[in-house]
């Protein structure tokens, strides 16, 4: 019987969760092992993409074995909002706060192998972890908020960007000792931006930019761990011949998330949370800033500034039509964008299929634009 027009829009019959998270975790794999070999790390395994990446998805796949049985017993169901898909209502109850074992794992891993592999104490890794921490720990007190309340609405907004702003001043502090060549922005071809102390407002404005935006993101199973871990590997490709400490956590941090991802893929067993989402983009501005791949770390971030950017366009339309009856117009269907697409019709494994596939595309073009020949531009 052919299918609907609603139903050929749903999901292809061969997609399921399990099999776009197989996917998913052949591609990273694949992507691992070819920069392994192009990169020769055969000749010093402790230095390598894969070993970290499958070490610490397995270490977290496990520790979800036993800490999602524990969030359902305390109870850290998640409280959906009234005003979101009502196809989402179903998840209520679905512990969320699944940040607490992704997040620990990837970074204790990151600062164990850094350490003991690289011979050199990881303070680049220690510092990126310890801003990570923090952003976790803010998104930690807002999930408890939630569940606290009983209501979708956590920590103020204020609060949580003064806090989140407050650690990004003091990461950029610290860089700017460690390294103060990293005020000057290096785009591709050569090109480069001095901003001297305008690093400052940049430096502050990434963290909560990256944490914010893969917060937004993360509103579909599966859909934050399995786009981030492709981001970091990306960014893990562009920074590993400079910055191998940095590789390390690029690859620990991607399987921690595909290790969440067992617990994750449609239909999830546990959310990540703000604890997780906020954490994760921390940890991308993080390698970005310190790396100095500002500019690859934004065209990475494509799909996360996309979700941001449709969030600020739809409020803000809003707001500029409201009649005299209060009510605005609508830009979207619904903002964050997989809102959009969901309310347009498409199934939640169809949406997160397709932004896996942008931001492996996105992930290949920040690579492909750092090789052409300056002669191009
Ligand atoms: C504000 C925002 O963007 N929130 C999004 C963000 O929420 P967050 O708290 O981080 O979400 P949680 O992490 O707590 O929950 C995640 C949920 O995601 C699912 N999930 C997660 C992980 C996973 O593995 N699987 C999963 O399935 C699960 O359901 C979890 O519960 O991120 C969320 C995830 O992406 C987004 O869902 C949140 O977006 C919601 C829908 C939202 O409110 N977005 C706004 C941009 C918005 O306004 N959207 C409207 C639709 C809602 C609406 O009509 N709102 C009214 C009332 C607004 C007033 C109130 N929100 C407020 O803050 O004052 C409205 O009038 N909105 C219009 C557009 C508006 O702008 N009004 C302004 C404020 C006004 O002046 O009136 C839309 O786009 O139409
Ligand atoms: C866009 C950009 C680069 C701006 C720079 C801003 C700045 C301060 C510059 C100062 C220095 C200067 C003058 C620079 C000029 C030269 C220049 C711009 C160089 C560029 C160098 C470069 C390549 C930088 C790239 C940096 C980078 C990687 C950016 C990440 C972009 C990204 C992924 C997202 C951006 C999102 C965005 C547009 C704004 C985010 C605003 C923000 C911090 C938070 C808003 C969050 C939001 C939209 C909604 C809040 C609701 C929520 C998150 C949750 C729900 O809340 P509740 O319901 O629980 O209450
Ligand atoms: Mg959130």
């Amino acid at each position: 019987m052919t299918p609907t027009k609603s139903e050929s829009l749903a999901t292809p019959s061969f997609l399921t969760g399990r099999r776009l998270f197989i996917c998913l975790t052949l591609i990273l794999l694949g992507m691992a092992i070819a920069s392994d070999v192009v990169f020769k790390h055969w000749q010093q395994p402790a230095i390598s993409f894969t070993l970290p990446l499958v070490g610490t998805a397995t270490l977290t796949a496990l520790m979800g074995q036993w800490v999602v049985p524990l969030l359902r017993r305390l109870k850290t169901g998640q409280v959906i909002r009234e005003d979101g898909p009502q196809s989402h209502l179903k998840k209520s109850g679905t512990p969320t706060m699944g940040g607490i074992f992704l997040i620990p794992t990837g970074l204790l891993v990151a600062l164990a192998w850094t350490g003991l592999g690289l011979e050199q104490w990881p303070l680049r890794v220690l510092a990126i972890a310890l801003l990570t921490t923090v952003y976790g720990g803010i998104g930690w007190w807002d999930d408890w908020q939630v569940l606290v309340r009983k209501s979708n609405k956590g920590m103020s907004a204020r609060l949580r960007l003064l806090l989140e702003g407050g650690a990004a001043l003091c990461f950029a502090a610290w860089l700017l000792r460690m390294d103060p060549t990293v005020t000057t922005i290096q785009f591709s071809w050569g090109w480069a931006l001095p901003l001297g102390l305008l690093f400052i407002p940049l430096a502050i404005f990434v963290p909560m930019a990256e944490g914010n935006a893969v917060n937004l993101t993360d509103g579909l199973d599966g859909l934050a761990a399995g786009t981030v871990a492709i981001a970091l590997l990306s960014l893990g490709i562009l920074v590993a011949a400079d910055f191998p400490d940095l590789m390390i956590l690029t690859a620990a941090m991607a399987g921690a998330c595909l290790g969440f991802l067992w617990h994750n893929h449609h239909p999830a067993r546990v959310f990540m949370g703000d604890t997780g989402s906020l954490a994760l983009g921390a940890v991308l501005a993080g390698i970005g800033l310190v790396s100095h791949h500002l500019w690859e770390l934004l065209i990475i971030s494509g799909l996360f500034l996309a979700e941001s950017l449709s969030v600020i366009a739809q409020v803000g339309y809003y707001k500029a039509t409201k009649g005299p009856d209060g009510i605005g117009k609508r830009l979207f269907k619904m903002a964050p964008l997989h809102h959009h697409f969901e309310l347009s019709g498409w199934s939640e494994l169809r949406v997160v299929a397709t932004f896996y596939l942008v931001v492996l595309v996105l992930g290949f073009g920040a690579w492909l634009q750092g090789i052409l020949p300056q002669s191009y531009f």
